[in-house]
């Protein structure tokens, strides 16, 4: 375990309560070939020999059930700590960082409901993040993309080969991510990827080219989706 002597977090954000997919349970804990979406997510960095500690946020009504049905039942033993998340992801996420262990280095935030991240897009986005300080998994925009007014006219074709579709893991070090966070949140500055918060600093994040497997579980289709991709 450890990286070159550096000490690597992970916070697993899954605290949401997964409107869009309006299931009976929040998705994170729906099965797929009977085990929670949630399970191979944690397995993936469980796995992987470079993490050293694995943090997941989660609903404080859901804490236990996480506890049993998830970390216990499928023997994480990286995991540490189980927090109480927040109303935005952007809150989860900080209650997430603020639980690290002390000695952490290098810390990779990555949300719940992406199970099917490769080792090696771990790998290259802790590299990037030593090296650059900050970086995210992403992947080239296949589609052209259309910028609209509010009546849904178009009003620019932006240049697709500068244009990306970023995913998690977004990887950074502690130090800077915190101070991020706590910038955010003293500006009441909410954003929808950890990255904005670090760029609002002037800091470049480096992409990295990861794969479009790396879905995100958000509506019924990606259910089918993900179990195709199983
Ligand atoms: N307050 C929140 C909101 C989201 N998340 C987590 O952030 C990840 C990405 O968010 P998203 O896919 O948007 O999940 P939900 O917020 O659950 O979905 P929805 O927006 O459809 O309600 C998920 O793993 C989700 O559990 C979180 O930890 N805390
Ligand atoms: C962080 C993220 O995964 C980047 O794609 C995403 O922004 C989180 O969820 P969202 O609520 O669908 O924006």
């Amino acid at each position: 375990m450890s990286y070159n002597g550096r000490y690597i977090s992970v916070v697993i954000a899954a605290s949401g309560m997964g409107k869009r997919m309006n299931a009976d349970i929040n998705k994170q804990y729906i099965l797929l070939k009977g085990k929670p979406i949630l399970a191979y997510t944690i397995e993936k960095f469980e796995k992987n020999e470079y993490i050293d500690e694995i943090i997941i946020v989660a609903r404080e009504e859901e804490k236990q059930y996480c506890l049993e049905e998830v970390v216990k039942k499928y023997n994480f033993s990286k995991v540490i700590n189980i927090v109480s998340g927040g109303d935005e992801r952007q809150d989860s996420v900080y209650e997430g960082l603020k639980a690290v262990n002390k000695s952490c280095s290098i810390v990779l935030i990555h949300d719940g409901v992406r199970p099917f991240i490769r080792d090696v897009d771990i790998l290259n986005s802790i590299d990037a993040a030593i090296k650059y300080g900050s970086s995210v998994i992403g992947t080239r925009v296949k589609d052209t993309i259309k910028i609209v007014d509010r009546n849904n006219h178009i009003v620019d074709t932006p240049d697709r080969r500068i244009l990306w579709a970023v995913q998690t893991p977004q990887t950074f070090s502690y130090e800077l991510i915190l101070k991020a966070y706590k910038h955010a949140k003293d500006e009441g500055f909410i954003g929808t990827d950890d990255s904005m918060l670090v760029e609002r600093l002037g800091h470049k994040v480096k992409i990295i080219e990861g794969s479009y497997a790396n879905i995100k579980i958000t509506t019924p289709e990606d259910l089918k989706l993900a179990e195709l991709l199983l």
